[in-house]
């Protein structure tokens, strides 16, 4: 171990006995290679955390690293669409295998495996955690340096089963101006904190409106907090994303990988540093 241990695995990737004596994570497939888990996630819905997990993959796979999304939002999966993906995942006695996006993202999320898009899915808790097992147990990854998984909103059963059954080595907390932001990050930090999986840090979401004729930010939600709130935690910003028509074109047309912007500057690297072996 090369960092002195303080006893706060919330702050530290390393795998060592004390971490989890009595550990639930279960294994992937045994044709899977899946070397970083990275998971996004939000106190509530609708802040963009499927936006952002699809865009930090967008941005991973361009850096040259095999990427996948996981899409463990069960009743409100939002990913194959933005990524333009509308035809069904494949699968074989051996297990299922992703979808892959344009530009060769492995995806897999319920919506791959739905006669129809829009039938609901209405199951209870259990069934839903027990489809996210599914996702990691039995579709076939193949050789991925990066996973992002798009985490259901909230702390209730499927982040749970997430936390406790795939090795997740970082989580980043997706927050928008307008909620109350420090109470429901203060939620996602002590869950991280009790699953003892180590936070990398914040991404502010729909930060600002840039006017397009002086560029000058205009902060429409009220003035952000996200900088105190990650002080106050001793956490990074990872970023600070504006609401755009560009942002919101590309989801629609299923178009996120064609997305410009230096929104993830940060993020990159401090996922890259945060998720080193
Ligand atoms: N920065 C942005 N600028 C413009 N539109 C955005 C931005 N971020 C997200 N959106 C739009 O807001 C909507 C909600 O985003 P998204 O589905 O990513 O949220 P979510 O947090 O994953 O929601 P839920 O948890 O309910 O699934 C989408 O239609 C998306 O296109």
């Amino acid at each position: 171990m090369s960092e002195t241990c303080n006893h706060d695995c919330s702050s530290c990737s390393q795998s060592c006995e004390s971490r989890d004596p009595k550990s639930f994570l279960e294994k992937p497939h045994e044709k899977s290679t899946i070397r970083k888990v990275i998971g996004v996630v939000s106190g509530k819905g609708g802040v963009g955390k499927s936006m952002v997990s699809s865009m930090l993959a967008a941005n991973f796979q361009k850096k040259g690293y095999r990427t996948a999304v996981m899409d463990a939002d069960i009743t409100g999966p939002s990913i194959p669409k933005a990524f333009g993906i509308t035809g069904r995942a494949m699968g074989n006695e051996e297990g299922i295998y992703p979808a892959l996006s344009k530009t060769g993202i492995q995806i897999m999320s319920v919506n791959l495996l739905l006669e129809n898009v829009t039938d609901p899915v209405i199951w209870r808790g259990p069934v839903i955690a027990g489809t996210v097992k599914q996702f990691w147990q039995e579709v076939i990854w193949d050789n991925v340096d990066y996973m992002f998984v798009d985490m259901p909103p909230g702390t209730g059963d499927v982040p749970l089963t997430v936390f406790q059954t795939i090795p997740v080595d970082g989580i980043v907390i997706v927050t928008s101006p307008q909620e109350l932001v420090s109470m429901i990050v203060a939620k996602a930090v002590k869950m991280a904190q009790m699953m003892n999986i180590p936070i990398i840090g914040i991404i502010e979401n729909m930060s600002y409106v840039e006017c397009p004729d002086c560029k000058k930010h205009i902060e429409i939600f009220g003035k952000s907090h996200v900088d105190e709130v990650a002080a106050e935690y001793n956490l990074p910003v990872l970023g600070k994303i504006p609401m755009t028509p560009a942002i919101a074109a590309a989801s629609d047309a299923g178009d996120i990988e064609s997305l410009d912007g230096d929104w993830f500057a940060t993020a990159i690297p401090a996922i890259e540093a945060a998720s080193k072996a």
